[in-house]
């Protein structure tokens, strides 16, 4: 052990604060069906009111209100049919006082009618006349023309991933591309003399086959990001700042496993500080102190622990919310969570935030422990605890926030 420490120790709330890179990704033109959770850069407004026309909601006759008032089963408003609206069409009649016109749901309200009657309340009692048996007020039974969006009104926000109902609204206004940040680029660097390719057959004494690289890449994807794999750096002197160097200008974000300890051979901050600037070195969060944040050109760097397990915890809790902001993402999708009660005690220390795996059963949320070394702890767990950092703990018996797992 060199005698090296960890400088720069920043809390995990610091570090959402104050570690928020100004860089954000390009904006491109993509066709509606490839914008799903895409980030728009600004509020796309509505080229046209919509739905367009006052539109019948129910299946019934358009009236004047006014004709209904007072009816029922008893004392019934007759009203002549003066003909009926085809769907998709614009109407041929208008109504009158004391007329009415047959409609669908969805048709275009005819002029003279304010208001559609349902067809529960209505009977045609002689041929060419419809009984009516409840009163509708003005603006009953339909909607206005830009009851659904005005004219020039958002469709949807600007920063904020594009979801299954927006597409659906884009296209209702006839949107059908939309300028969307592109996706972040980012380059995933493992290192470690010891780790090797995952299609590796047979290991060595002492060697792993790359574990971080895959989850880290499905991580990335999950959160919108474009993963580039850039294989494993040796710990040779020298060649993680080569490598920084040489995909430093195609990434808008680099991520680093390994190396980011205090011992003699952990070579991150030494090639970082080479070529950028280190923010912070040891980060008080548990599992995961071993972090590193900086910044080389504007691209910011996220040196991750060894153990695969601390590396994902780190990059869920810092590396996602970086990846959001650098895809324009202003309002960040909330995360699935439930309330569970908690099985036992959590301790923990003052100023440490601690991300505790669980599993999640019939409501309560039991606690998987383990050292961050093993990985199999995260592909059991349903979800995550967070003991929040001025907490010194959590007591088991009471309803806790799980975050869980897509
Ligand atoms: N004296 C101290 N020693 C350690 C501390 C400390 O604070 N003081 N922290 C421990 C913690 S916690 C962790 S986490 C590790 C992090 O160290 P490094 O970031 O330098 O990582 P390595 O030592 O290279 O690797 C740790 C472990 O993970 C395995 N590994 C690395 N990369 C991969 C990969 N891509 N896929 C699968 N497994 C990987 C590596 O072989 C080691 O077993 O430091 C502790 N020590
Ligand atoms: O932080 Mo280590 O990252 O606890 O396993």
């Amino acid at each position: 052990m060199s005698g090296r420490e960890f400088f720069t120790t920043r809390t995990v709330a610091e570090a959402l604060a104050g570690f928020r890179p100004a860089h954000r990704t390009a904006v491109e033109a993509v066709a509606l069906s490839e914008a799903l959770h895409r980030v728009p850069a600004e509020d796309i407004p509505s080229p046209h009111a919509l739905p367009g026309f006052v539109k019948s909601t129910v299946d019934g006759f358009a009236v004047r209100a006014a004709d209904t008032y007072g009816a029922s089963d008893g004392l019934p408003s007759y009203l002549d049919l003066l003909g009926a609206v085809r769907m998709g069409a614009a109407p041929t009649v208008s109504v009158r006082p004391g007329g009415c016109v047959a409609m669908p749901t969805g048709g275009v309200l005819p002029e003279g009618a304010d208001a559609v009657v349902m067809v529960e309340f209505t009977a045609e009692t002689m041929p060419g006349t419809i009984e009516v048996t409840r009163p509708v007020a003005p603006g009953g039974g339909l909607v206005r023309a830009d009851d659904d969006v005005a004219t020039g009104a958002p469709l949807v926000p600007g920063g904020r991933p594009l979801r299954a109902p927006d597409l659906g609204l884009l296209a209702a206004a006839g949107v059908v591309t939309v300028s969307v940040h592109t996706r972040p680029r980012v380059v995933i660097i493992s290192t470690g003399d010891e780790v090797v390719p995952p299609d590796t057959a047979t290991l060595a004494a002492g060697q792993v086959r790359d574990a971080t690289a895959s989850a880290l890449a499905g991580l990335v994807l999950e959160a919108g990001g474009e993963p580039v794999l850039a294989g494993i750096v040796s710990d040779e002197p020298g060649a993680l700042k080569d490598k920084l160097t040489q995909v430093l200008p195609g990434a808008d974000l680099v991520v680093v496993s390994a190396g980011s300890s205090v011992g003699a051979r952990d070579e991150t901050a030494g090639a970082v500080a080479a070529v950028g600037e280190v923010w912070c070195h040891g980060l008080a969060i548990k599992p995961g102190k071993p972090t590193l944040l900086a910044e080389c050109g504007g691209v910011p760097v996220i040196g991750l622990p060894g153990n695969p397990l601390s590396a994902l915890v780190v990059f869920g809790q810092i590396g996602i919310p970086v990846l959001w902001r650098l895809s324009g993402c202003e309002i960040p999708p909330p995360r699935p969570s439930t309330r569970a009660l908690l099985s036992r005690d959590l301790a923990s220390a003052a100023g440490r935030l601690d991300v505790v795996q669980v599993r999640v059963r019939d409501g309560v949320a039991e606690p998987l422990f383990g050292p961050s070394a093993l990985l199999s702890v995260l592909t059991r767990a349903d979800g995550y605890v967070v003991v929040p950092e001025p907490a010194t703990g959590l007591d088991g018996g009471h309803d806790v926030d799980v975050t869980l797992y897509a």
